[in-house]
């Protein structure tokens, strides 16, 4: 079988992918051995990380072209506004999280590259250049997740934040997502299919730098 759009990116994406969806970071947290300074830093770096990424779904959303595609993100913006929403509300309960830190704390260089390549895509990408930041965001957080033990870590924090990349519903989003964009990329011309491969390999690098920021080995 040919490869699919989706695919093409990813491999082009080596060996930076492999290095994102399989970093240490993740390994220690799906063995329930992640320090908890190192799980608040990220949680932290994340929560402002979500802002930009639910602005990009909103992006998503007005940029699609179908009432159908509009309905499936809209319903990953209810969860990420919902379920996830309270899950770092609690996290930050739980890890003792000053009200300064939930609210504005100092960026680290990786939170704001990674802002910054959404907030851009968001304010100047067409919807396949905004999907390919989507999918990157979406696509290496189910890999690394699903390489979960059957025993997920006793640590609640731990274990629901895997939970979130795993669950069915979001392994399903992620299917369509990259459904979406092998459809409206097979309509691009060669320079098009360039600039999301640029954006797919620019945003593949972020995810990975994110997680070497909160790794203290
Ligand atoms: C940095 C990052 N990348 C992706 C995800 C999954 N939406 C996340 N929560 N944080």
């Amino acid at each position: 079988m040919s490869d699919t759009f989706t695919d093409w990116l990813r491999k082009r994406s080596e060996p930076d992918w492999t290095a994102a969806t399989s970093h240490p970071f993740t390994d220690a947290l799906l063995a329930g051995r992640l320090p908890a300074d190192a799980m608040r830093g990220y949680l932290v770096q994340d929560y402002q990380f979500v802002d930009s990424f639910l602005a990009l779904l909103g992006s998503a959303l007005a940029k699609a072209d179908r009432y159908a595609s509009r309905l499936e993100i809209s319903n990953s913006i209810a969860v990420v506004t919902s379920s996830e929403n309270t899950y770092f509300q609690r996290a930050f309960e739980a890890l003792e999280v000053s009200a300064a830190d939930r609210k504005h704390p100092r960026l680290d260089p990786s939170t704001v590259e990674f802002r910054s390549l959404m907030d851009d895509t968001n304010a100047n990408g067409s919807y396949p250049d905004v999907l390919a930041v989507l999918v990157v965001a979406e696509w290496s957080y189910l890999e690394w997740a699903m390489g979960a033990p059957e025993r997920l870590p006793e640590d609640s924090i731990a274990a629901e934040w895997i939970t979130l990349h795993n669950n069915p519903q979001f392994q399903r989003w992620v299917g369509w997502l990259r459904g979406e964009l092998d459809r409206v990329g097979a309509e691009l011309d060669e320079r098009d299919q360039a600039r999301c491969l640029r954006l797919f390999q620019h945003a593949t690098r972020c995810e990975r730098d994110f997680f070497a920021a909160h790794w203290p080995g």
